[in-house]
């Protein structure tokens, strides 16, 4: 089975990507969209990020075989639950949220009749709202699945297809070790660039404006990072709290381990410890996943991002 008419709500840097992809990709596929800001949602008619913008998501959903769910982590369960009884009972309900477990369980306790298998597509910028989505964002980035364990798998390899025509190369996992793994390769390193900008921030007054002036070193990644959209973050922080606290503990003993080495003056740790990491980005880009490649969509894009 394939789908026919795709439903999107939330119409930012993700539902917007994913509406216009499918128009390039999947040119037989109807889309709908509804975003909560009525803002939003002209701006996503103007762009043409999908077919038709509603301004309810009853008129949105009413007719679609498959509903993907765009919006903050937090916001996913109150998005869903007014849906219920509006959602065709065998269109396929799933989302792009970047934590899982609670996700799942928000969309399941929110649509109980319906069939919910959640996604998340590794790909993404800093940048939100509808000015920021780009047709190109998912090529040659990993989307994972996650499954119920019970679940149609029909409609499970409909979804799996619709992801890999994208343009995704599709993982599946269980919801408990995405959030794992997820914690450490994404959601600590935006906290540690939070962290960092914000204390380089308040270190202001003891450098007199030369946090900004010399940013262009490796602060200025950070700075890319930390721009990212705080009501996404903090709901990914408290969504994923239990495997971020676990991670963070981790990473908080592997620092200590690097702060120790250089009181004590270490060097062979120190160079041991780098050498080993400086392996690990070269093998990230063996694998073709440097982001720094032309095509990864920061600035090749149509449309100035909201930032
Ligand atoms: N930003 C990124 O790089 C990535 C984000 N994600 C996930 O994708 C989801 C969406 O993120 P973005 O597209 O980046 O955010 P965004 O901020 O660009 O878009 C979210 C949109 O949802 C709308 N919205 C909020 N509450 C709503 C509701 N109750 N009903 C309808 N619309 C509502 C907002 O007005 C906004 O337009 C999040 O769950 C995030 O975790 C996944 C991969 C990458
Ligand atoms: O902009 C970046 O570097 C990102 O890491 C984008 C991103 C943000 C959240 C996700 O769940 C997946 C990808």
């Amino acid at each position: 089975m394939s789908f026919e008419r795709v439903a999107i709500i939330g119409l930012g840097l993700q539902g917007g990507s994913i509406g216009l992809a499918v128009q390039e990709y999947l040119p037989g596929i109807a889309t709908t969209g509804y975003d909560l800001s009525p803002e939003n949602r002209a701006r996503a008619a103007g762009r043409g990020l999908v077919h038709a913008v509603f301004d309810t998501a009853e008129d949105a959903v009413r007719d679609a075989d498959l509903v993907i769910f765009c919006v903050p982590p937090g916001a996913m369960g109150e998005a869903a639950a007014p849906l219920r009884e509006v959602i065709p009972a065998h269109a396929l309900v799933s989302d792009v949220g970047s934590s899982k477990q609670a996700i799942a369980k928000a969309l399941g306790e929110a649509l109980p009749d319906h069939l919910i298998i959640p996604a998340h597509p590794v790909a993404g910028t800093e940048n939100s709202g509808p000015d920021a989505g780009f047709a190109h964002l998912f090529r040659n980035r990993w989307c994972i699945v996650t499954p119920p364990v019970q679940t149609d798998l029909l409609k499970l390899s409909a979804l799996v297809e619709f992801w890999e025509a994208l343009g995704a190369n599709v993982e599946i996992m269980t919801p408990e070790h995405h959030d794992l793994v997820l914690a450490v390769t994404s959601h600590l390193p935006h906290l540690i660039a939070y962290t960092i900008v914000g204390t380089a921030s308040d270190l202001e007054d003891v450098t007199q404006g030369e946090v900004i002036k010399y940013s262009a070193g490796g602060f200025r990644d950070f700075t890319r990072i930390a721009a990212s959209d705080p009501t996404m973050w903090r709901d990914v922080f408290l969504s994923n709290k239990e495997a971020v606290l676990t991670m963070l503990q981790r990473f908080t003993e592997d620092l200590t381990a690097l702060q120790r080495a250089i009181r004590v003056g270490d060097g062979d740790m120190l160079f041991d410890h780098f050498a080993r990491t400086r392996a690990i980005r070269r093998s990230i880009i063996e694998e073709g996943q440097d982001d720094s490649r032309p095509d990864f969509g920061r600035g090749d894009h149509e449309g100035a991002a909201k930032g």
